[in-house]
């Protein structure tokens, strides 16, 4: 088998999550716009139809076989994430699903992703350090694995039955173990990968099934091989595959490794797998991969080289790429390479394409799912001296203009950003102090309520920006709708009786992309989806120059919002590290030039609006967390510039102007100290579907002096959290938290909701805060 064709890891992911309400929305999306797949989902839509699951992956592998692929992936759809999905392979439903064996339906697969009336969601997380989430598998002693969800060999049989040969794709039982946490009542001690033992027999049952089906090569993905992992968890790799040895005998197998380079132990470790045929690396943003694989790569066995970049949109730098190949070939030999992407395309845009209204020059800058497939084919092709010139040379043209092109840069952000280096941006004042300073001014009561800025998006509310953007309705009809919208979200917070009130956001798309839309330096897309979590996407802006803000981007929408009510009125921004971290990032310069380029034009705005009356103004850093390395001799430097960048936003404004941030969905123990060193006045923070793992931090000793709202419910599922259960988590919190710092909200922006769930919910959460503040009254 030569290398021409190459093959592409493309773990795709080619269905939303499918409960009705899901399906609807999937439905009533337009042509091009469905965006619960990484790759050519439109295709598949029907004139009048919904997009087939099984439509939807047949297009795909028709469209990668198309694109000379030769290695296609299968098992790579998912109703959620692939975490669950092998959760539900292995049978390890947790009880309170009240699963009773059996193939694992719907019913129970999507109780556990987004919770039923009676039963919450599992914890959800993030996937590496990309915006995608998954489904964190609960573990113990106790759980009776057995082979539960047939998926991975009906999408094989699937595939072949349509002619397409695949190479299906498993989570690797290592990583899988890793990823999973004990479940409730499990001793913290409890070692995870002692379960080995006990899932190894599902996945030999599945490798049975798929070499009886014909396979004939598989992969596993075993991404937390570029973490920092333990010798006993290295040593779990070794044990793993050794037991898998026998049954994946006659079956030619890829360990693959993405998001980062492998450190030496565990290139050794996964060099020295037994029964393994090919190893997989990303060598985008592994810098050190290279060094490994010329330092020692076992002889006789394939490598699928990741160069071309799976989490970014930008063209593959093919003069660049067909040298690491070739230095490769020499390495491992010419019948053992082959080309692939860094990752899966699950995490890039679709298809260029369907992108009319990028320019002509912009685009010949960029390659998108479907582009890099071709590229993948060009370069295994130019391997075996089937050069496309042409293609080649266009490719080179494109790479010099985007070099040279005065569009790319501006010198008076340059030199801005440049000065920020190396200084450091403090507000003047201690954070007490500040407090008391805004107190006075706010008057608040103690636990005072909030939440996090947006509220339900609903349908008439997208239809309204649709039209407006097609320029269906005038400005004016949009303004007025608009801020309509806005009275009525505003009228509801008072009637709720909310102290510090939220806008809600009506008039933005998504949190990111509306600042990239009003940002120099960013070009948007019209169908760049890329999934998030469950149906849930989003179009990630692409940052391709220097950074300015043309001119004020929340100030209109925020004074109209506060001239309808008395109260606090929070002015509502998205932080310079989650702007980069949510969008495609150029990558001409290194990531914290283009975040202090961001942190500029933020501060200016944050200066605008309180010059326009806004005393409170949250600054969202949700993605600061997920941004961080996977590898810890990376993750100061990156805290260091993050931080500062969020201080450069506020470090100008006075005392009494309060400035909240907030984050979501993660684990902030690690990083609590560098969280204080951001100097907020107040935080509001994810808590309450990840076990409120946060407090245990507090309750660990670490002083916290400003204010803090650690979600008091989950916002990412439509159960209502009864007013009881919102009391007792509060009570939690005053267990490890001063009552005075204490706000109370709920996890993040309700946006994702229905008013039929906001309203109780808020309600209960309300009442909640006035049950205790009542309660701490009299006990004094
Ligand atoms: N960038 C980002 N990342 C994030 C979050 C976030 O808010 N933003 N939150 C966390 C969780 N992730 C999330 C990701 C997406 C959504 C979300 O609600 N996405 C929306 C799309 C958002 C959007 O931009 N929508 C456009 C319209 C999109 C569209 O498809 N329009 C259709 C019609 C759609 C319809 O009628 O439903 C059309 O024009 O034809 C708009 O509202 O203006 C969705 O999937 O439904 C929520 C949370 C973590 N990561
Ligand atoms: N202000 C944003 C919202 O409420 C923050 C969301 S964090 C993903 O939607
Ligand atoms: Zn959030």
């Amino acid at each position: 088998m030569g290398i021409e064709g190459g093959l592409v890891v493309l773990k795709s992911k080619m269905g939303r999550g499918c409960d009705r309400e899901a399906k609807d929305r999937v439905l009533k999306r337009g042509k091009n716009t469905v965006p619960d797949l990484s790759l050519y989902r439109f295709y598949l839509l029907k004139e009048n139809g919904l997009p087939h699951s099984a439509e939807l992956r047949s297009s795909i592998w028709k469209q990668m076989k198309d694109a000379g692929i030769k290695f296609i992936p299968s098992n790579t759809f998912s109703y959620y994430d692939q975490v669950l999905d092998t959760t539900a392979m292995l049978g390890a439903v947790p009880p309170r699903y009240g699963w009773n064996g059996g193939e694992i339906e719907f019913g129970t697969y999507f109780s556990m992703a987004r919770g039923n009336a009676s039963v919450p969601a599992m914890e959800m997380t993030k996937w590496f350090d990309t915006n995608y989430h998954f489904i964190v598998p609960e573990l113990g002693p106790e759980v009776k694995f057995s082979y539960s969800s047939h998926k991975a060999v009906q999408e094989y049989k699937e595939a072949k039955a349509l002619g397409v040969e695949t190479v299906p794709v498993l989570v690797g039982p290592v990583s899988y173990l890793l990823l999973s946490k004990p479940a409730k009542g499990v001793e913290k001690s409890f070692s995870l990968l002692s379960l080995l033992d006990k899932i190894l027999p599902i996945y030999k049952e599945v490798i049975a099934e798929l070499k009886a089906a014909g396979a004939s090569w598989i992969q596993f993905d075993e991404p937390t091989l570029v973490k920092d992992l333990e010798s006993h968890q290295l040593q779990a790799f070794t044990s793993a595959y050794s037991a898998l040895e026998s049954s994946l005998s006659g079956l030619n197998v890829i360990i693959e490794t993405y998001f980062a380079d492998v450190p030496a132990a565990a290139f050794k470790t996964l060099t020295s797998l037994k029964g393994v045929t090919g190893f997989g690396f990303d060598l985008v943003r592994g810098a050190q991969t290279l060094d490994l694989i010329k330092g020692g790569f076992p002889s006789g066995k394939y490598l699928f080289a990741g160069v071309v970049d799976g989490r970014n949109i930008w063209a593959n730098d093919f003069a660049s790429s067909l040298s690491i190949l070739g230095s490769l070939e020499g390495i491992v030999g010419k019948d053992k390479l082959v080309v692939s992407t860094s990752c899966s395309l699950l995490h890039t845009a679709v298809d260029l394409v369907n992108e009319p209204k990028l320019d002509k020059e912009l685009k010949s800058w960029m390659a998108f799912a479907a582009q890099k497939v071709v590229e993948v084919n060009a370069l295994a092709k130019a391997l075996t001296g089937h050069k496309d010139e042409a293609f080649f040379s266009a490719n080179a043209a494109a790479h010099a203009s985007r070099k040279s092109s005065p569009r790319v840069t501006n010198e008076a952000v340059q030199k801005a950003a440049a000065a920020l280096k190396g200084s450091d941006h403090r507000r003047a004042t201690n954070v007490s102090a500040r407090l008391d300073a805004q107190q006075k001014k706010l008057n608040l009561p103690i636990l005072p309520t909030t939440t996090i800025g947006s509220f339900p998006q609903t349908m008439e509310l997208r239809k309204v920006r649709r039209e407006y953007k097609a320029k269906k309705i005038s400005e004016e009809e949009y303004i007025k709708a608009i801020k309509e919208e806005i009275n009525k979200v505003v009228k509801l917070q008072e009637e709720l009786d909310i102290d510090v009130l939220v806008h809600g956001e009506p008039e933005r798309n998504d949190m990111v992309e509306y600042f990239g839309e009003q940002l120099s330096g960013f070009a948007f897309s019209a169908n760049g989806w890329v999934q998030s979590y469950g149906s849930r996407c989003v179009k990630p802006p692409i940052i391709y120059g220097d950074v300015s803000r043309p001119k004020p981007m929340t100030v209109f929408w925020s004074s109209m919002a506060q001239s309808m009510t008395a109260r606090p009125m929070k002015g509502m921004l998205t932080g310079p590290v989650t702007i980069l971290n949510w969008s495609f990032v150029r990558n001409d310069q290194p990531r914290f030039e283009t975040c202090y380029q961001i942190a500029l034009a933020i501060k200016e705005e944050v200066e605008d609006l309180e010059k326009a009356g806004i005393n409170v103004i949250q600054i969202d850093e949700a993605a600061l967390r997920e941004g961080l390395p996977l590898r810890k001799s990376e993750e100061a430097f990156y805290l260091d510039w993050a931080v500062h960048s969020f201080r450069i936003t506020n470090c100008g404004v006075s005392d009494t102007c309060q400035i909240h941030t907030h984050m979501c969905y993660s684990n902030f123990n690690d990083i609590i100290h560098s969280i204080i060193d951001m100097d907020a006045d107040v935080i509001t923070i994810e808590n309450s579907r990840s076990d409120e793992k946060l407090l245990s931090v507090f309750r660990e000793g670490v002083k916290y002096g400003a204010g803090i709202g650690p979600g008091v419910y989950d916002i990412h599922s439509p159960r209502i959290p009864s007013t009881d259960e919102i009391a007792d988590r509060i009570n939690k919190m005053l267990q490890v938290l001063e009552t005075n710092i204490l706000w109370v909200n709920p996890d993040c922006g309700l946006k994702t909701r229905k008013y039929a769930e906001v309203n109780p919910a808020l309600q209960n959460m309300v009442a909640a805060a006035k049950l205790i503040r009542t309660q701490l009254a009299s006990a004094k």
